[in-house]
């Protein structure tokens, strides 16, 4: 967890201010993380004429996360400017390149709501539809339709480059290597007809034969995807790894197995690696049917923001605790009408935040392993048995291991201390020279 995390949130437009606005509770039991609001979408376009304003892309920019409502809505249908831009651009801007949907049963009392038969559910246990976001139809070059000529045509195109495929290629590798055994990958695509398709089926097939060949590997064709995923949904379990328009696409339709649309998370990455922004949101969108009504389903919402605590806020723990609450919200029937429940948004976002800042006061965090090295050597904590980031702690010291890069540091906090002597010099190891870069290493210099 760290010192601090800034959050941007973003509303948007017909239900995303009212799930975001249970979402962002869950944010606020926590002290280090503090949220600021901003504009997109149609809100955006309506106060600045921009569906991604200047002042909404500083702001993501430099955050730590996102957490996004939904864009779009009938007010701005047939505008030159529209909402969803707004969010494409953001995602481009961001070099979003990878979606992540799971798609999981909440809480084991969803297999009772879903329209599928239980024995079609049998078997199912998680798949995760990796969606490329940032390149394909969605961001190709676009001739919108011009109805004063006899034969009106419009066109979008599809282009896909060998580097955009490869890098999603690996970070769907990277997700299935994260369970032992490694999650089954399956890549869906048109090979049969698209040159795109072609293209993903080469570059991906020759990856995971190279890099990835412990990853069990297969492809499938879209049509057929999309058939498993309602008649046979087991046959998808694992990591689904399509491109920008077949995985919006099919999440969505995967969404009819945990029950609701409403359900489902999402989390938008630059990357695996900490340190650029991610983008939460839930999967679907402004469902302007029943804005405003308080009968929007938050959960999908919260669980992105469970996500967020996982992939960017370096809070894997706090994350347990919101999907414990909503597996209990959900088992308690507090659901909204979506999943057949008669509870408002709030109502569920109530539930939620109490059982999170229930466990919160009365269940302690664990401890990393160097949280219990220095918990064991620490004299008079605070709180005994305890450390937790942040703390300042006195500790036995039994040996003093330093390096070329740690002295440095050192040497200022001891010129602080007035220059103590080292407590032990005969339990005092210092390594010089103990990174040396691979590519230099032959050099003389270095192997003096
Ligand atoms: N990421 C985003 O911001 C997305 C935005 N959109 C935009 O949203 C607008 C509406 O699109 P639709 O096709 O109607 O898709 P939608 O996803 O907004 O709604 C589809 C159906 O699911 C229901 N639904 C969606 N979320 C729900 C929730 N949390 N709780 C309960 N029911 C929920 C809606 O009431 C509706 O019946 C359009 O302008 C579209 O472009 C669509 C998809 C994604
Ligand atoms: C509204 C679009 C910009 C995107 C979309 O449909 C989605 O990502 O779910």
């Amino acid at each position: 967890m760290s010192s601090s995390s800034k959050v941007v949130l973003l509303p948007g437009d017909g239900i995303g201010p009212e799930i975001v606005a249970q979402a962002a509770r869950i944010l606020a039991l926590f002290p280090h993380i503090s949220t600021t609001t901003h504009l997109v979408g149609g809100a955006a376009i309506d106060a600045t004429g921009s569906p991604f304003p200047d002042t909404t892309r500083d702001a993501v920019s430099s955050a730590d996360a996102i957490l996004l409502g939904a864009v779009g809505g009938p007010k701005w249908e047939g505008q030159a400017v529209r909402p969803e831009q707004g969010l494409l651009a953001m995602r481009k801007h961001l070099d979003l390149f990878a979606n992540i949907r799971p798609v999981f049963f909440p809480a084991d009392k969803c297999r009772a709501l879903s329209p599928l038969k239980p024995e079609t559910l049998a078997g199912f246990d998680k798949s995760i539809v990796v969606r490329e976001l940032v390149s394909g139809i969605y961001f190709g070059a676009r001739t919108e339709a011009n109805y004063s000529v006899s034969e009106v045509e419009a066109h979008d195109q599809m282009t896909y480059k060998q580097s955009e495929i490869a890098r999603i290629t690996h970070l769907a590798a990277h997700l299935a290597l994260a369970s032992n055994p490694p999650e089954p990958v399956t890549l869906v695509d048109k090979a049969n007809v698209l040159a795109t398709s072609r293209l993903w089926r080469k570059t991906v097939t020759d990856i995971m034969a190279q890099s990835y060949p412990q990853i069990p590997f297969s492809t499938c064709l879209v049509d057929a995807a999309a058939m498993h995923m309602i008649k046979d949904p087991k046959k998808l379990n694992g990591i689904v790894l399509t491109e920008n328009l077949f995985g919006d696409i099919l999440s969505d339709e995967a969404s009819v197995i945990p029950g609701s649309l409403g359900l489902m998370p999402s989390a938008s990455l630059a990357g695996l690696e900490k340190g650029k922004p991610g983008l939460y949101e839930p999967i679907h969108g402004s469902a302007p049917d029943i804005a405003g009504q308080g009968k929007a389903n938050p959960i999908g919402t919260i669980l992105s923001v469970a996500m967020m605590f996982r992939y960017s806020l370096n809070m894997p723990w706090e994350a347990e605790l919101v999907e414990e609450a909503v597996r209990a919200a959900i088992d308690a029937g507090t659901v909204t009408a979506d999943l057949g429940g008669s509870a408002t948004t709030a109502a569920v976002g109530d539930l939620i935040v109490t059982l999170v800042e229930a466990a919160l006061k009365t269940r302690r965090r664990p401890m990393t392993i160097c949280e219990k090295i220095l918990t064991d050597a620490a004299i008079g904590l605070q709180a005994p048995g305890n450390v937790t980031p942040g703390d300042m702690i006195c500790v036995k010291v039994d040996w003093t291991l330093a390096s070329e890069l740690t002295w440095k540091g050192m040497e200022k906090t001891f010129d602080q201390m007035g220059r103590p002597k080292i407590h032990d010099p005969k339990r005092f190891w210092l390594a010089i020279d103990h990174t040396v870069d691979p590519k230099i290493m032959h050099q003389r210099s270095r192997r003096r």
